[in-house]
């Protein structure tokens, strides 16, 4: 039995050279081959656009908050247990407070940079929510979500949900004031379920709100179960990145079939490297010079002083702002039960504007019945209705965001409490509608304005007098380049209605065709290789009269 000899790799005789780095690696090679999946990955390439870094920053701020996160479980101790607080922060000096808050106490003002380690692990929280959200809405209004990816627009809208638990959980640890406030609130929330809400609040608190249990359970959550999921859809997202291969903006030479940019190894890696210590850099910075969540000067949580001015982290407020528009007399007693619409009612509408972001890419292709694959992103002027889609859902978003800090903006202000909320009320409701109509319209004029420049060139400021008297003012033709990235979008068509197998068309189809044709109004077509030839013949006509102008 000698088969074996024949198929073994080469030994490490030969390759000895080279030096303790290349004996390491190749010492690693012979073992593991892992040369070879370098090789394949550093050959990978990656399109070169400012918005593709916000996906960068968000996978950063993560590693920096599992980092700092590490640092923060050596001292922190998840226990309710009551202490009297005996650190050196003088003002709440023999203060009974939880284990949880004296511990958050002492990293702040005992252990040594360990103020600095909280602040950058919440900085970088904050960082990390923000980043998700604006890489949402880069890839939301380039399409980056349409087929083959839609998939990947799920598993990054699960990865936002969990940093929103991550970032509820870890701000509920420290026990303090405001952490049981956003506590109670939920509470509350949970409560106001028709039915089972009670059993299912005793059932995470342990008993009656805020019983004993509520922070061990929260921690074991916050440093090992979410986590764990982040760190898994994060691995299955960027493998989905690898496998799809990125999109890209057109432009020359880019197509469906390929991608132009830089090689992972050595450009790309360097660049992505530098750009994490940037990240990094930038976290440190924000934690040095601006406090964050200072506990000592909330104190321990007691459910009676609620200070004004008391806010949430800001990816919480939208779900705030829901609770404070609704008005607070939607609740009534019917069969023995409260019925707490003024809970249920926003928790629902948050609910389906949740899922339906979640799903948009399955709703999108269904209405275009688009089946192809795109590897080309599109401007958002492009795809006007998308676009003022995504306009109208920001402007839902912003109305309820800019809710929880109602109380803030009314003292600022001046102004009075009620106004504020029907103010808001209004922008959350006809809001939406008025930002879909102006979005629309404005790229509407956008493509117009894009269609005139690549026929008739930009306007050069330049005035000629043609032979008859006339006036005109000169354009100047776009080079190539400017007109590839102009002309190459697609002109979709709506929907046919077609009857189905019985000749006959359903009620769903018709829905569906309506639904498409809304879609698509108004669009401007992107002027056609007869027209951009037919304005260049004008073009000459001009040049030639104009050049007997001037002899
Ligand atoms: C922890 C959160 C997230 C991390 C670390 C992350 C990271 C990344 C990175 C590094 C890329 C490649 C570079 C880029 O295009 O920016 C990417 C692409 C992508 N992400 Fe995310 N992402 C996250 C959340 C999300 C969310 C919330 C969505 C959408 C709901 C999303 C959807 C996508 C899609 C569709 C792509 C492919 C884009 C393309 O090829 O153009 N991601 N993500
Ligand atoms: C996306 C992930 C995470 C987010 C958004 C997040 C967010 C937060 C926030 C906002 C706080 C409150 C900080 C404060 O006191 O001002 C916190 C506390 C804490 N986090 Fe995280 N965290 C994350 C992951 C982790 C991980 C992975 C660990 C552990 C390895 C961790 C460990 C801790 C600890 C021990 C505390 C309590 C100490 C304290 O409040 O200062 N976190 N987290």
């Amino acid at each position: 039995m000698s088969t074996s000899t024949a198929t073994r790799p080469e030994t490490s005789v030969e390759k000895k050279s080279g030096g303790f780095t290349a004996a390491a690696s190749n010492y690693l090679d012979e073992r593991t081959s892992i040369s070879a999946v370098v090789k394949e990955f550093g050959r990978k390439v990656f399109p070169d656009h400012w918005s593709f870094l916000l996906g960068e920053v968000a996978l950063y701020s993560f590693v920096v908050i599992l980092l700092s996160g590490t640092f923060l479980t050596f001292f922190f101790q998840a226990s309710m247990a009551e202490v009297h607080y005996d650190g050196s922060y003088v003002p709440l000096k023999g203060v009974e407070m939880s284990a949880a808050m004296a511990s958050t106490l002492d990293i702040s003002f005992d252990i040594r940079g360990g103020l600095l380690m909280r602040q950058i692990h919440h900085w970088a929280a904050l960082l990390f929510v923000a980043s998700i959200g604006l890489h949402m809405m880069r890839i939301f209004f380039t399409g980056a979500f349409r087929k083959p990816r839609e998939l990947n627009w799920v598993i990054g809208f699960v990865l936002f949900i969990l940093a929103m638990a991550e970032g509820f959980t870890g701000y509920s640890l420290p026990d303090d004031l405001l952490s049981g406030n956003g506590l109670r609130i939920i509470d509350g929330m949970i409560k106001g379920i028709p039915l089972v809400g009670t059993w299912i609040s005793f059932l995470l608190f342990g008993g009656e709100f805020p019983g004993t249990a509520i922070v061990g359970r929260l921690y074991t959550l916050h440093i090992l179960l979410l986590p764990a999921l982040v760190l898994l859809f994060i691995a299955l997202h960027l493998v989905f990145v690898v496998v799809h291969k990125h999109t890209q903006f057109s432009g020359p030479g880019k197509t469906q079939q390929n991608v132009v940019g830089y090689p992972v190894l050595p450009v790309y890696a360097a660049k992505a490297g530098g750009f994490f210590f940037i990240v990094f850099g930038v976290i440190v910075l924000l934690a040095t010079f601006f406090t964050i969540n200072p506990i000592w000067n909330y104190g321990p949580y007691d459910p009676s002083p609620v200070s004004a001015g008391t806010q949430p982290d800001w990816y919480i407020g939208f779900a705030d702002g829901a609770l404070r528009l609704i008005p607070p007399h939607l609740e009534f007693v019917l069969f023995d039960r409260t019925w707490s619409f003024n809970i249920l009612i926003p928790l629902g509408a948050l609910g389906l504007f949740i899922v339906l972001a979640m799903i948009y890419p399955f709703i999108e292709a269904w209405v275009t019945g688009d089946k192809r694959e795109h590897h080309i992103l599109d401007r958002p002027r492009n795809a006007a209705t998308r676009t003022a889609i995504g306009a109208a859902g920001l402007t839902f978003y912003a109305g309820l965001w800019a809710a929880a800090s109602s109380d803030i903006i009314a003292t600022h202000f001046k102004l009075t409490m009620e106004g504020v909320i029907h103010a808001l009320q209004f922008v959350v409701i006809a809001g939406p509608f008025i930002a879909y109509f102006i979005t629309k319209r404005i790229c509407l004029a956008l493509q117009k304005k894009d269609r005139e420049i690549v026929l008739h060139g930009y306007e050069s400021g330049r005035i000629i007098r043609l032979p008859g008297g006339e006036y005109i003012e000169k354009h100047e033709p776009i080079d190539e380049y400017q007109r590839w990235k102009l002309v190459s979008y697609h002109d979709y068509k709506p929907l046919m209605i077609r009857p189905n197998s019985r000749g006959k068309i359903s009620v769903g189809q018709r829905a569906r065709a309506a639904l498409s044709r809304w879609f698509f109004e108004d669009r401007i077509a992107p002027p056609t290789r007869g027209e951009i030839e037919a304005s260049h013949h004008h073009e000459d006509h001009v040049e030639i009269e104009s050049s007997h102008q001037n002899h």
